[in-house]
């Protein structure tokens, strides 16, 4: 599903501003794999999903995602991204139902309002968060935890094949964390959604997912095969530097 060949990505090359953000990865995702992504601040963690969905371009290598070199377009239409900011994910103006009716139309022409997909509805009721009572709510009238869960609720109801999430939980307490973490290993658990997801939280990276990928200045130092061998949270931080980073646990 995702191949990265011997990718460089380089900011600003020739320039003083020069940053080499990513030196030399290689990294091959299956579709259904739920991979989380660890590292210090500025290790590269989010220039890799940039590089998945289009955003920056490899120096040197080749990055193939859905079997293509990446374009834009086409990405967009086959993934989704939720983002850590509760208010980027969501239309605040608009309300929950249509939020969900604009995201399952996403990359379609024209904005006609059906309903909600039963799929949906029933990963909505899963959160047990209370979002399906009251379909009419603005999204704005909602909190931090309750639209992070409608924002990633929306983010799969296009079935995107890939779903990208950046710090997601960052901005959320420890209750609504546990939420929204159930609801996505229940997406990539039922719906086969293959998952890339960024975090600082080490607990997080120990309990969820399949596959761990800690990166360090732009390097991938260790590939975790979570199926095989079990990883505390302790050393992970110590894998990483727990001096270069504050973590969430
Ligand atoms: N647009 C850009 N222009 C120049 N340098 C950049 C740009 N984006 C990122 N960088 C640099 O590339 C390196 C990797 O950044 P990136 O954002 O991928 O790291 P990260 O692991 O996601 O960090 P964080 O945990 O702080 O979000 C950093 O040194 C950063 O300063």
């Amino acid at each position: 599903m995702i191949e990265l060949e011997n990718v460089t990505v380089i900011y600003n090359k020739g320039t003083l501003d020069e940053k080499v953000a990513l030196r030399n990865v290689s990294l091959k995702v299956e579709p259904g794999e739920f991979v989380v992504i660890v590292g210090a601040n500025g290790a590269g963690k989010s220039t890799l999903l940039k590089l998945i969905v289009g955003g920056v371009k490899p120096t040197e290598g080749r990055c193939k995602v859905f079997g293509q070199d990446v374009k834009s377009e086409k990405i967009f239409k086959c993934a989704s991204i939720v983002c850590q900011d509760p208010d980027m994910g969501v239309f605040p103006n608009l309300s929950i139902e249509e939020n969900l009716i604009l995201a399952s139309k996403k990359g379609l022409r024209g904005l006609s309002f059906g309903r909600i997909d039963k799929k949906i509805l029933e990963l909505l009721i899963s959160t047990k968060m209370g979002l399906e009572q009251d379909l009419k709510r603005k999204a704005s009238k909602l909190s931090g935890g309750q639209k992070q869960a409608l924002a990633v609720v929306m983010a799969v109801a296009s079935n995107p094949k890939l779903l990208l999430l950046d710090e997601h939980t960052a901005a959320l307490d420890p209750k609504s964390t546990e939420t929204v973490m159930e609801l996505t290993e229940r997406i990539n658990r039922d719906f086969g959604t293959t998952i890339l997801m960024i975090t600082h939280d080490m607990s997080i990276a120990e309990q969820y997912g399949n596959t761990i990928v800690v990166l360090e200045n732009g390097k991938i130092v260790a590939r975790i095969d979570k199926r095989r061998e079990k990883v505390a949270a302790s050393q992970l931080k110590a894998m990483i530097g727990s001096m270069r980073i504050s973590f969430a646990s």
